[in-house]
């Protein structure tokens, strides 16, 4: 009880403190030494919060190191019997000559469009995406429910994971892959370039080794990019064109992938295509596209920076339809050869095909941007800005000959009729329709 005392004797000490003479009690001595123990423990654990949000939070100090995309940190949850019965059953197909087909980047825009395609037609479809952060999650969440309404099952996961990999070949013996995951967008390689190598080479290495090994081996279509033609001034951009001069680290990558895409095929007779896509738009887009966020800014009253090249250069892009790309995807697995090897062996030469899907006729992006106004009834805030030094090339033109002859590819909407059909959803997507898309 005699405690007591100094406490209610301390309960007079004003919260500012200071500002009171103390005496020098033995009880005051060793209330201070309690309040510097508590003040140590405290200041400890603030440091200690300090380091590790410092580590965290940042990024790494080589954006190579580490976890290379900063966002596969997540451990996902797959496999048991009510899981294998989801492969299958989404994988399953329902018209005789029909394929089984693994898409990565299900949840992806042009993974989503693929999909639902492919199972509309009775294919088998299964799904595989990592769900990141990139742009904005909910979107894939609200494609993944679409999805699952026409039957399509995502498997949650990173192509990088190759035991994932190999148990969804022992579950399905996939006759195709359509490979669309991968880390988009131009621009993003300067803030992290990792992501680039951590999804377009590292990912593509670990799935291309699965399917090597996978019996029978599965054909593979797969997506690469215009960006690929870099600082080729030739145009249209044809195939044979050279694409030795990328201009991002994104098309970098993407060209790392065609050159890996012919060692598989060299080495172990893996059937591979690889469609360089232009500027893909459409409803369920990605929101990092120029199209998308220009839309977004408009509606908001904000400007929005329109890119000139020197000399007041127009810049311009083959803006191709996502229901064209879609028609292209789908031909190009419907004409793909089967691939050769089996157990990791090549037993003879496989097919080996790059095609440009684009629209043939480019548009500057000034004029995306007064259809969008029309479209919206909203005069957008125009801030002309010097294209930044950042990998976007001045123009893109594709030659889409070859596609045209091999694939039966023949692209049916421009721009304009594209982008009212992009409003629409748009709109309705985001004012209210939200819920009711997802
Ligand atoms: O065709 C392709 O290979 C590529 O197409 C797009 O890349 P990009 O054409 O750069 O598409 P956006 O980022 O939507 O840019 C479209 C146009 O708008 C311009 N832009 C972009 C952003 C901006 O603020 N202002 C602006 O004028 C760009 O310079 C470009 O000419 C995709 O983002 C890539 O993933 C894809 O591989």
């Amino acid at each position: 009880m005699s405690q007591l005392k100094p406490m209610s004797h301390l309960d007079n000490i004003p919260s500012t403190p200071g500002k009171f003479k103390m005496d020098k009690s033995p009880y005051i001595h060793r209330l201070r030494w309690h309040s510097s123990l508590a003040k140590l423990t405290f200041w400890s654990f603030v440091f200690l919060g300090l380091i590790l949000l410092f580590f965290f939070r940042s990024p790494s100090s080589s954006p190579l190191s580490s976890d290379p995309s900063r966002r596969s940190l997540r451990t996902y949850n797959w496999g048991g019997p009510t899981w294998e019965k989801r492969v299958r059953s989404s994988a399953r197909l329902r018209s005789r000559n029909g394929m089984s087909v693994l898409v990565t980047g299900a949840a992806g825009f042009v993974g989503t469009h693929v999909s639902t395609a492919l199972k509309r037609r009775g294919d088998g479809v299964l799904g595989l995406d990592n769900f990141n952060d990139y742009y904005d999650p909910s979107l894939k969440r609200a494609r993944q429910a679409l999805l699952e309404r026409t039957g399509v099952f995502i498997v949650e996961g990173d192509i990088n994971d190759s035991t994932l990999l190999s148990k969804l070949f022992e579950v399905v013996a996939f006759t195709h892959v359509m490979h669309l995951a991968a880390q988009a967008g131009v621009r993003y390689a300067m803030e992290n370039p990792g992501s680039y190598v951590h999804s377009n080479i590292a990912g593509l290495v670990s799935l291309l080794e699965v399917c090597k090994s996978a019996n029978p081996q599965p054909a593979i279509v797969w997506a690469s990019s215009s960006s690929v033609y870099g600082l080729n001034s030739k145009v249209p951009f044809s195939e044979r064109d050279r694409t030795d001069q990328p201009a991002s680290l994104y098309a970098a990558t993407k060209k790392a992938g065609e050159e890996i895409a012919h060692t598989y095929n060299h080495i172990y007779g893996l059937s591979l295509t690889g469609l360089r896509f232009f500027t893909v738009y459409g409803p369920w887009g990605r929101p990092d596209m120029a199209y998308f966020f220009f839309t977004k800014d408009i509606l908001k009253g904000k400007s929005i920076s329109i890119f000139e090249a020197a000399n007041h250069g127009t810049v311009a892009r083959d803006f191709t339809y996502i229901d064209d790309i879609v028609k292209g995807c789908l031909a190009a697995l419907d004409t793909s050869e089967k691939s050769t090897g089996s157990g990791g062996k090549k037993r003879g030469p496989a097919q080996l095909r790059v095609f440009n899907l684009g629209n043939t006729s480019p548009v500057p992006v000034s004029d995306l941007v007064s259809i969008l106004e029309r479209l919206l009834k909203v005069k957008a805030k125009r801030r002309i800005m010097k294209l930044p030094r950042n990998g976007d090339v001045q123009f893109t033109h594709a030659n889409i000959s070859l596609a045209e002859r091999e694939l039966g590819y023949k692209p049916s909407t421009d721009l304009q009729t594209g982008l009212k059909k992009f409003v629409r959803w748009y709109l309705n997507y985001y004012s209210g329709g939200k819920k009711a898309a997802g």
